[in-house]
């Protein structure tokens, strides 16, 4: 089947290549020509563990293509994407001013019935109105179909070939015969293809990312007892997890969660209910806690240098907002280096995969490493901010010798308190006992 993907950032790239995986033919449009060019040569425009083969493999064997030009990407699409931004706007709420502009202009571009798939995360009542903005210049027959999408990043390649369930908003019998025949491939895996009305559909999105966020909130908040009470937050979550009710997964306490979803997610699902004069107390908690959360190890830090940060060089380890992935939209790293900084100390920083995105972000008000040894050497202090795999098992006798203190900020829970103990760090971690070296 031909299909078109408008957007091609995370999703839409993912979204195209898989379905090209697939054996569709597939067209990815963008205003971007930068992006569009690089992805026309060959060069992937963002780091996804997997995504790079199957990008090569479809692309010189012609089943995907790039182009800036709507109307030729379109051509002959049954099925057109809609992988576009919806940033937060200036009150909260998704801004669907990208997704609304498409539509307008995807009107009169219709040459023959298609199916129009809202895949970026929308709030109910998006897709109706998707369809009013086609309907002001359409001459053909079309649908418009909620299918919010489901990945992580880091493992977005499984999480599309292999989704736990895909969720498909629609009324239409036509469009739910185009999607079920798209989808066939990754159904006869056995996972669930779940239609619904579309604004439901709309909603589970919003449902899924603020229930996962409001998880992960609620055993910072149980860390943030541990600490106070004496008890160790990994034995609780182990003990809580192990219901099955409950799951063992997003339940690791932490600097809190980041990313372009989960922030931006709960502010415009928070933002809905306002808007339906619901007060949805639990997600104004979740915000809240979340925000405290991401610098929670500031002041531990301080505390350490009697207060006074001027002149201290702290190293970072980690900087996009989870492992497996350039991303550094709402990364807790970013946020505790502007603290840091604002404090006076200097910054010695390392990531696999984000320094690039940080430097284009924050220029050169740190400096990058190019490994995690360089960015301790010489530095007063640790703070792991990511759990890049890298992280989990250093050389800690080189870190004794670099680091002019023996201290490690952990605010990923990385190490054991024995072996800290055992090698006489001072180790703050999150929702467990503090060693003093
Ligand atoms: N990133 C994720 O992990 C993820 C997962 C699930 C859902 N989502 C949702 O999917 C949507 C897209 O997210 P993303 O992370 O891929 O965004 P992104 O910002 O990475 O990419 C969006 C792309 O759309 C392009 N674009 C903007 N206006 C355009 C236009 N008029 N025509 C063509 N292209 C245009 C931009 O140039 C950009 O390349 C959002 O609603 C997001 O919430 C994201
Ligand atoms: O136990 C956990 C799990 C995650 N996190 C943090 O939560 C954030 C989000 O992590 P994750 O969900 O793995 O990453 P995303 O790629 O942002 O994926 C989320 O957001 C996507 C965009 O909507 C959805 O498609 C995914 O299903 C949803 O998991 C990160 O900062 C993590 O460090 C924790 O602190 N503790």
């Amino acid at each position: 089947m031909k299909i078109a993907v408008v957007g091609t950032g995370y999703v839409g790239l993912v979204t195209g290549t898989c379905f090209a995986e697939t054996g569709n033919t597939v067209s990815c449009i963008d205003i971007d020509e930068k992006k569009v060019n690089s992805l026309k040569n060959g060069k992937i425009t963002i780091y996804e563990p997997g995504l790079e083969v199957i990008f090569e493999r479809n692309l010189s064997q012609g089943r995907l293509s790039f182009t800036t030009d709507l109307k030729e990407g379109i051509e002959g699409a049954k099925i057109i994407f809609l992988a576009l931004p919806t940033p937060p706007g200036e009150d909260g709420s998704a801004d669907l001013q990208y997704v609304l502009k498409v539509a307008e202009d995807l009107g009169p571009l219709l040459k023959d019935y298609a199916v129009i798939v809202d895949k970026s995360t929308v709030p109910v009542g998006t897709a109706e109105k998707v369809r009013a903005k086609i309907a002001q210049n359409a001459k053909v027959d079309f649908d418009v179909v909620s299918n919010p999408e489901f990945l992580r990043e880091g493992v977005a390649v499984d999480d599309f070939m292999k989704p736990d369930r895909v969720v498909i908003g629609t009324n239409s019998e036509k469009a739910r015969k185009l999607m079920e025949t798209l989808y066939a491939p990754l159904v006869r895996q056995g996972n669930p293809v779940i239609f619904m009305d579309e604004k439901s559909a709309e909603l589970t999105k919003y449902a899924a990312n603020s229930f996962l966020a409001t998880k992960i909130t609620f055993m910072n908040e149980i860390a943030n007892m541990c600490e106070l009470l004496g008890a160790d937050v990994d034995a609780v979550r182990k003990g809580v997890g192990t219901d099955s009710r409950i799951g063992k997964r997003f339940l690791f306490a932490g600097i809190g969660y980041g990313g372009s979803c989960f922030p931006k997610d709960v502010q415009a699902l928070a933002k809905s209910a306002e808007q339906v004069n619901y007060d949805f107390r639990i997600l104004k908690s979740v915000m809240d806690v979340n925000e405290d959360q991401k610098t929670k190890l500031i002041p531990r830090i301080k505390e350490y240098f009697g207060g006074d940060l001027t002149g201290k060089t702290i190293a970072i380890w980690g900087l996009s907002f989870k492992p497996y992935t350039d991303d550094i939209r709402e990364a807790p790293a970013l946020y505790n280096i502007e603290q840091l900084l604002a404090a006076g100390a200097e910054v010695k920083a390392y990531d696999p995969e984000a320094m690039e995105n940080v430097r284009n972000q924050i220029g050169e008000k740190i400096t990058f490493c190019h490994d995690a040894y360089s960015a301790v050497n010489n530095a007063d202090a640790l703070l792991v901010a990511t759990e890049w795999p890298v992280f989990r098992t250093p050389d800690f006798d080189k870190l004794s010798t670099l680091l002019k203190n023996k201290v490690i900020f952990d605010g990923r829970n990385l190490y054991t308190l024995e072996e800290m103990k055992e090698l006489g760090f001072t180790y703050v971690s999150i929702g467990r006992e503090t060693i003093n070296g």
